[in-house]
């Protein structure tokens, strides 16, 4: 499978995410809308194809989980090419968290809004030199995130993490941060944080409290920032409590919203997840690059999921 030859349109396919059973209806139908299809062997295969192919091609597809789509906008980043090759998800993945988010409902309802769907520019977040769609989460540790069930991550995504943690807390540490938050141009002030925390959650175009909806902003410019402290394991382990602590509505929380933070270990290196994907650092500085990567998306996207109603985060 696959083609040397330069092509418009790619998608590069992770024959091994989910359950390994999508690729065969994906290659027809990528075949249908005319796309040289080419398939990873091996980790690191999606970031190098999309970084070969990307100066000619207009669309990259990326057809796996988030990690392929994690993947291939690191490479099209790679190449310089964001300004000009945009980029289309086709879910094939366990969780498909940034998908659902931008309203794509299946492989083959992927391939209708590549054709029908609107483009938007949406904001990407970078993590040091790496780039990050969905969200950037630290504490919760590489060995829970490999033993969370596919049914458990299908139902709750990145929660399901954090739910995993929660019940082996014993073998849990917590991680001594220092957080600061930039500025904003309406005036608000850089704000520092010091303290334990259980979890540190980023979102791009995910939210993980106070929601309505799992999906953030992804085209304000900002991150959505969820400080998860130490003194709620406590209330963590009680499941009632632990719905209230994710509606957001526990003083254990603090959420900001802010174009760039800075993260500083006070011990040892702490490992995040970028979409997934595994990073260990003692310093993370993250921020956004607003409108930078234009991406077909479906009908139930919303350009500001709080149009209706008050934003996030909604506490007084
Ligand atoms: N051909 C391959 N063989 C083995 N591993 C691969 C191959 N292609 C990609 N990978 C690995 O797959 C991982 C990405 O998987 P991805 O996140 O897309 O799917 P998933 O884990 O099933 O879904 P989700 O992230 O939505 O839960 C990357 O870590 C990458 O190294």
């Amino acid at each position: 499978m696959g083609s040397d030859a330069a092509s418009d349109r790619v998608l590069v396919l992770n024959p091994v995410s989910g359950s390994g059973d999508h690729v065969d209806e994906v290659a027809e139908l990528a075949a249908e809308h005319g796309f040289a299809v080419r398939q990873t062997e091996e980790g690191g295969d999606a970031k190098r194809i999309a970084r070969e192919t990307a100066p000619d091609a207009d669309l990259v597809a990326a057809a796996g989980g988030d990690g392929t789509l994690n993947a291939v906008v690191n490479g099209i980043a790679a190449a310089d090419a964001l300004a000009t090759t945009g980029v289309a998800v086709v879910p094939a993945g366990t969780g498909n968290n940034f998908a659902a988010n931008v309203g794509i409902r299946s492989i083959e309802h992927a391939f209708t809004v590549i054709e029908e769907g609107r483009r938007r520019s949406i904001d990407i977040g970078t993590a040091n030199d790496r780039i990050f769609v969905n969200s950037c989460v630290g504490g919760v540790t590489a060995e829970a995130s490999s033993e969370t069930s596919p049914e458990s991550k299908e139902s709750l995504g990145v929660l399901a993490y954090v739910k995993n943690t929660i019940e082996t807390v014993g073998s849990f540490e917590s991680l001594p941060l220092r957080v600061k938050t930039a500025a904003r141009p309406n005036g608000e002030r850089t704000q520092a944080w010091e303290g334990d925390a259980l979890f540190v959650l980023i979102g791009n175009c995910r939210r993980f409290t106070g929601a309505r909806t799992a999906q953030a902003d992804v085209e304000d410019g900002l991150l959505e920032v969820t400080i998860v402290e130490d003194t709620a394991a406590m209330e963590l382990l009680g499941g009632a409590a632990r719905e209230r602590l994710f509606d957001g509505d526990s003083d254990c929380i603090v959420t900001r919203r802010t174009p760039a933070l800075e993260i500083e270990s006070r011990r040892d290196a702490v490992e995040y997840s970028l979409d997934g994907e595994m990073l260990e650092t003692e310093h993370l500085h993250l921020e956004t690059n607003a409108s930078a990567l234009e991406i077909a998306v479906g009908d139930a996207y919303e350009p500001d999921p709080d149009a209706d109603g008050p934003h996030w985060p909604f506490e007084t």
